[in-house]
């Protein structure tokens, strides 16, 4: 009950305090109500205001966003113009990307194959590389073992090498002490040795002797030959046949048969055997035979020129039979048809420079006319010939003409610039036969002087080329006035031509070399030891026989070969007999000079022998030989002949054989020569090397046959010298002088050298 007076207590005290408080709170509230009342004046009056604020602010905001509401649409319109802009890029961008992006892919792709591959490849080289390793591991471990043992077998071997080099040096201390006691009885041998020399020199003085006789025999052996060619012929006659030019519709021959030497023709108005006639030559050339077969047959007498012997090459025919053909060639010559003076001159030049070591040539050429019996220099260039006078004896320098000009020359090429010059002032006649027709004879010589720059001699050598002046009959030319006094004096010029070249092939005692200025111009060129050589042409068509036939009977009667005549045949007997002489006695020699080889090889071990023994050794025969003064031709044959075995590989024989193959009288004119010089000059020095020892070896045998060797020798000589005195008449230079008769040629001692230009 307390409690419950407290609590009502308490309630009546929370009602007094609930009673003050709502009284406090009314009061409070009818404040806050004045007050809420003045703050709702207040607040309305602000309201108002705000409301009038707001107003104005909702027009600015109104304004600001008019203002913006156009700044944004400028905007606007910017970033989306921008954008656009941007989109465009970003798309160009994009298809860039995308390229890129592609290449990049394909790129790579390519990358990822080569990478591919390359790592295959390396993978696949790694493991060669590891196959080579292993290989090369092998083969040096192989090595290794193979070096051991090569060690090994070195090192047995170089124990045996020292046990043989112990044992070689012992035997070697042995030879020198017999060595020694050998030097010893050498010594002794040597001076019994030196005794026998002394006692052989005396032996080999008459030897020596017959040595130096064997030059001597030699020169007479190629006198001989000279001598044998002189009677073989030095005049010889080629016939040569023009062929039928293009264009003849009348193509009948008269020539009925051509064979090596010899010519038929038939006579167009006979039948039978009667129509036939047949003619001998030195050789006959067919229509087909070409420029340089007949030049091949021609060319030694061309190198003869430079021996200093006087060559003439004739051409003789009717017009038009090819003469100027064969002697210059046809006009626009070319290298084949080029006729023989440039072959012969190329000839001239080429040998002449192939002896320039011991020989100096000098050429000088003239080039002269002889029309209506006057002789007119063909090479002035001024245009005003001069007749000029013939020298017929002692010519300074072989110039039978010496006011014509005489040009120096050094080459063909000099030649043929003079000979276009000669051939321009040639005088050329028209006539009905042939408009070229030459009524002049032509004559280009080529003079050649030597000097032997070793022995000092010189040598003369003329070559003339002449070009006839047509040999047809006065009455066919047809010409009257002027031409026919050039027909005459050419047929008695050709006519005094046949007579000269007639009486020297009959060696008669007169050469009736007067009767024409082309044989007065020509006289130290024909006969003597000269060497002539004539062309005959003919034209074998049947409207020229009468022409041809006069030529051929020209042409047989100076050839002095006649069909059936004794006196040919007799000639070619003592030809033979003649050659058989020459070869016994060639063999007589080479037999003699087997022993004098023999002996001089013996006496060269003497000498060398006695050298050591310090004994004076005498004169080889080789010294002999190199201080005595040959002549002129033997010098050059000598060089010629082993100039020609350099070429020919040094076989001598083998071109003296293949030369006398194609026989003829001029291959057995140089070939004998050359042979004779082989066998002087090459023999003696060429086995001495080879054969000393088994000389030495031999020495003995020899000294007993040597007596026998100078028997033999003797036999030889008293053989040669026998020879030589049953020459009967001397034979001289000057053809006219010259006695008549074949045997007077045999001469051996007698014949004259070739004229030497002094
Ligand atoms: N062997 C040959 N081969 C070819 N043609 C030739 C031969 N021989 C001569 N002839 C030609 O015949 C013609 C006459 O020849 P060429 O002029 O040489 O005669 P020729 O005897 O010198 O005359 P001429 O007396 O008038 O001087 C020329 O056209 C020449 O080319």
């Amino acid at each position: 009950m307390k409690e419950q007076e407290d609590k009502n207590l308490e309630i009546s005290a929370l009602k007094q305090e609930l009673e003050t408080t709502k009284r406090t709170y009314e009061v409070q509230c009818s404040q806050l109500e004045t007050q809420a009342k003045d703050a709702k004046a207040e607040l309305t009056q602000k309201s108002q205001e705000y409301e009038q604020r707001l107003e104005e602010l909702r027009n600015k905001v109104e304004e600001i966003r008019e203002e913006e509401k156009k700044a944004d649409e400028k905007e606007i319109i910017r970033l989306m113009k921008e954008q656009e802009d941007k989109n465009l890029e970003i798309s160009s961008l994009k298809q860039d990307l995308e390229a890129t992006k592609k290449t990049n892919e394909v790129q790579c792709s390519q990358l990822e194959g080569e990478a591919k591959g390359a790592k295959a490849e390396l993978e696949q080289k790694s493991q060669e590389y590891e196959h080579q390793l292993e290989e090369l591991r092998n083969k040096v471990k192989e090595l290794e073992v193979s070096s051991d043992s090569k060690d090994q077998k070195w090192n047995m071997k170089m124990n045996q090498m020292q046990t043989v080099i112990k044992f070689q040096f012992s035997s070697l201390q042995k030879l020198k002490l017999s060595w020694e006691s050998i030097k010893h009885n050498v010594m002794k041998e040597q001076t019994v040795y030196a005794e026998d020399c002394d006692r052989l020199g005396v032996y080999l003085k008459p030897l020596l002797h017959a040595a130096e006789n064997y030059h001597a025999v030699l020169a007479e052996n190629r006198k001989m030959f000279n001598e044998i060619q002189e009677l073989k012929g030095n005049i010889r006659v080629f016939c040569r046949i023009r062929p039928f030019l293009s264009g003849k519709k009348d193509k009948q021959s008269i020539v009925e048969l051509i064979g090596e030497n010899d010519l038929v023709v038939a006579n167009p108005s006979k039948e039978g055997k009667d129509a036939l006639r047949s003619f001998k030559f030195n050789k006959v050339f067919g229509s087909a035979t070409t420029q340089a077969e007949v030049y091949s047959d021609i060319q030694s007498f061309i190198r003869s020129v430079l021996d200093g012997y006087n060559v003439c090459i004739f051409a003789y025919g009717q017009t038009g039979s090819g003469k100027t053909y064969t002697m210059t060639g046809p006009n626009g010559a070319t290298s084949e048809t080029i006729g023989v003076n440039y072959r012969a001159l190329n000839d001239l030049f080429k040998i002449a420079t192939s002896r320039e070591s011991f020989i100096d040539y000098e050429i000088g050429v003239q080039m002269v006319e002889i029309y209506n019996e006057q002789v007119r220099d063909l090479l002035i260039t001024d245009g005003s010939p001069k007749r000029l006078g013939i020298l017929t004896r002692s010519q300074p320098k072989g110039l039978a003409v010496p006011d014509a000009s005489l040009f120096p020359v050094k080459s063909p090429s000099d030649v043929i610039k003079l000979m276009d010059i000669g051939l321009k002032n040639r005088a050329i006649g028209a006539t009905a036969m042939n408009e070229r027709s030459s009524r002049s004879h032509s004559v280009l010589s080529i003079h050649i002087c030597g000097k032997d720059l070793k022995i000092g001699s010189t040598m003369v050598g003329n070559l003339h080329l002449v070009d006839l002046a047509g040999s047809e009959r006065v009455d066919r030319s047809e010409v009257i006035g002027d031409r026919l006094k050039e027909a005459q004096h050419i047929n008695k010029s050709l006519s005094a031509l046949g007579d000269v070249i007639f009486a020297l092939s009959q060696k008669s005692p007169h050469v009736p070399y007067r009767n024409s200025k082309l044989t007065q111009l020509l006289q130290t060129s024909l006969g003597g030891q000269a060497k002539t050589l004539m062309f005959v042409q003919i034209n074998s068509d049947i409207s020229s026989y009468s022409e041809t036939l006069s030529t051929l009977k020209f042409a047989e009667r100076v050839s002095g070969v006649e069909l059936g005549a004794a006196r040919s045949s007799k000639e070619s007997k003592e030809v033979r007999e003649l050659m058989e002489q020459v070869s016994s006695l060639k063999n007589a020699i080479s037999a003699k000079e087997e022993e004098i080889q023999r002996l001089q090889l013996l006496k060269g071990s003497v000498g060398s022998i006695v050298w050591r023994n310090q004994i004076p050794r005498s004169r080889s025969i080789k010294h002999y030989e190199a201080d005595n003064q040959q002549p002129m031709d033997d010098h050059i044959h000598q060089s010629e002949s082993l100039h020609q075995s350099e070429l020919n590989g040094g076989n001598i024989g083998k071109k003296v054989a293949a030369n006398a193959e194609t026989s003829g009288f001029t291959d057995s004119d140089f070939d004998g020569k050359s042979s004779d010089l082989s066998d002087s000059s090459v023999a003696p020095g060429t086995e001495t090397d080879g054969s000393e020892n088994s000389s030495l070896t031999e020495g003995k045998k020899s000294s007993d046959k040597r007596s026998k060797a100078i028997r033999k020798t003797v036999q030889v000589m008293r053989k040669l010298s026998r020879t030589s005195s049953t020459a009967t008449t001397p034979v001289k230079d000057d053809p006219v002088k010259k006695s008549p008769g074949i045997k007077k040629s045999v001469s051996i001692g007698n014949l004259k050298p070739p004229k030497l230009w002094k």
